[in-house]
């Protein structure tokens, strides 16, 4: 299957603008990335020259439909897969596989191991990357377990929690590392309702505080809102950037406002339903990003 629309595609793709000289060096840097599987028989290709750029600071989020790439494209920036085309940079330098500067939060709940305890779980990549002997990293263990309000289950184990604990487990690993970027691919999307709501407020407490680099992956346009300051739409399959946006005036009181379900229903337009001589008009809720 192919972009459903390709010339739309070029159209909005104008929306972003090239970078201004004069502004910060993008902390991550996703320069014409293409992400191809399989083999000399059969390829299947994710995205089609992704291009976008990660400030720090940011809260940057990769949204598009079902099967556009989003998920390869955080995997190609943890280093899991390589580019086909293009490159990825983070501080300038080529990302050329996994690193301690980029730790993923998934979806999944078995990504804790079962064996070890909440706070085994937060200190293991603390002592297996050798950043900290193993009295340091249990006393960090204990400091993010804290901050996620878990430091009374530091001693029970991943199949006594519900999924929203393990998620918060997961996160404290995650923030624990301290890395360059926190890597999320829907990570609350498993979670019931009110639970995913409140996984939302407490990252983006925990963004308030810490003032951490996100990008977050997800196909659900009222959690793009309410998470990221800045979002990328991804076209179907593959992936193509359709436009950039911000969003950084949205979070979850003003989740159910008339400007916010402008700026959703303006999304959805973007993503699904845009002809090829139709050309964006930007809202005031959907600026440019000037970041770009
Ligand atoms: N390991 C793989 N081998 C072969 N094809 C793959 C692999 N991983 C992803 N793909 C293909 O690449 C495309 C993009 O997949 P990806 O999971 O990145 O999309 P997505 O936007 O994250 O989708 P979803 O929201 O459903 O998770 C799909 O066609 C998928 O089948």
């Amino acid at each position: 299957m192919h972009a459903r629309n390709p010339q739309a595609t070029q159209t909005l793709k104008m929306v972003v603008p090239p970078r201004q000289s004069g502004l910060p060096q993008p902390l991550l840097e996703v320069r014409n990335v293409s992400l191809d599987f399989g083999d000399a028989t059969r390829s299947v290709r994710a995205t089609h020259q992704v291009s976008f750029d990660v400030h720090r600071g940011d809260r940057f989020v990769l949204l598009g439909p079902s099967g556009c790439g989003k998920s390869s494209l955080l995997k190609a920036v943890a280093g899991f897969i390589a580019p086909s085309e293009g490159e990825i940079l983070l501080g300038g330098a080529p990302v050329t596989q996994p690193g301690p500067d980029r730790v993923v939060v998934f979806q999944e709940f078995d990504q804790l191991p079962p064996w070890k305890t909440v706070r085994q779980n937060v200190m293991f990549p603390l002592v297996a990357s050798g950043r900290l002997s193993r009295r340091e990293a249990g006393e960090r263990a204990l400091h993010w377990l804290e901050k996620v309000g878990l430091a009374r289950f530091a001693d029970a184990y991943p199949h006594t929690l519900s999924g929203g604990m393990k998620q918060r487990v997961a996160i404290a690993r995650a923030l624990a590392m301290q890395p360059e970027v926190l890597l999320m691919d829907e990570p609350f999307a498993a979670l019931d309702a009110l639970t995913r709501r409140r996984m939302q407020e407490e990252l983006q407490a925990l963004w308030e505080e810490l003032r951490f680099t996100l990008l977050f992956v997800t196909h659900s346009i009222e959690e793009a809102l309410v998470v990221g300051n800045r979002i990328l739409l991804l076209s179907p399959h593959p992936g193509r950037v359709r436009a950039e946006i911000n969003s950084h005036q949205f979070d979850l009181r003003s989740a159910g406002s008339a400007e916010f379900q402008r700026s959703a229903q303006r999304i959805h337009h973007l993503l699904f339903e845009s002809q090829p001589d139709e050309t964006p008009r930007p809202e005031p809720a959907l600026q440019r990003s000037a970041a770009s």
